[in-house]
């Protein structure tokens, strides 16, 4: 596995849950949380068609989902699931691109069409985000819900970016498309979010400025 977390050894699956339960001896403790810290504050979208093969490993997947899973969870709810998309069914994926496209706009060109349907073909792993917002016990707010799905998919892109890949959110109208929700089996009450994409770094552009601090906190 490759990791920039200094804590974490190269090559073993479970170093990153393990690294969390770890007792981090106080002198290793502040590097450590200077090195997470620049892990966290380092992360950046890099957009599918910058991502190429090799995507994540098995274990570096398993790994990367795990982290999924120690999202906060209000009530416990796991109100999440993630869908991959193997290489053979990127095709079938890229046909729904291409007719949810038609069915928004039936004037929509052939280079539209071929666009729609190659990014299905983007990034290595490529995975759908899928909140479970329906009736739940017990009853935790839908907002609420959310904000366990996007810390979920915060862990993974961390993950990802830890280990030294590339990755970003995808979405789109097609989101809402009845074909997509046919295609991934999508019950009432579930909602696509968006497309998690995974892979190494072929090219990256410059970092964003954050948001300055004083723009976004208030004293009450
Ligand atoms: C739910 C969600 C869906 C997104 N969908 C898209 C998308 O379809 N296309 C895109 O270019 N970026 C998408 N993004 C990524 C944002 O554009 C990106 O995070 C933002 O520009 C900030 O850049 P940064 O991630 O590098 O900090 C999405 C982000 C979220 C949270």
């Amino acid at each position: 596995m490759r990791s920039v977390f200094p804590s974490i050894e190269a090559g073993d699956p479970v170093s990153l849950g393990a690294a969390a339960a770890r007792q981090i001896p106080v002198a290793d403790a502040e590097s450590s949380a200077a090195v997470a810290l620049e892990w966290i504050c380092t992360r950046q979208t890099i957009s599918p068609k910058r991502l190429v093969e090799p995507g994540p490993t098995a274990q570096e997947l398993d790994a990367i989902l795990r982290c999924a899973a120690a999202a906060p969870d209000h009530g416990l709810l796991r109100p999440w699931r993630f869908v991959i998309v193997p290489a053979q069914r990127r095709a079938g994926l890229g046909e729904v691109f291409a007719a949810a496209l038609i069915d928004r706009d039936p004037g929509a060109t052939l280079e539209q069409i071929e666009a729609a349907r190659e990014k299905a073909q983007r990034a290595p792993l490529l995975m759908l985000v899928v909140a479970q917002l329906g009736a739940a016990e017990p009853p935790i707010p839908v907002l609420e819900r959310m904000v366990s799905v996007g810390a979920a998919v915060q862990n993974m892109l961390l993950a990802a970016h830890a280990m030294g890949y590339g990755a970003s959110l995808t979405s789109g109208q097609a989101m809402t498309s009845p074909r997509l929700r046919a295609l991934f089996d999508l019950t009432p009450g579930e909602e696509a979010v968006c497309f998690v994409n995974i892979g190494t770094v072929a090219k990256r552009k410059a970092a964003r400025l954050h948001p300055a601090v004083e723009s976004f906190v208030s004293v009450l």
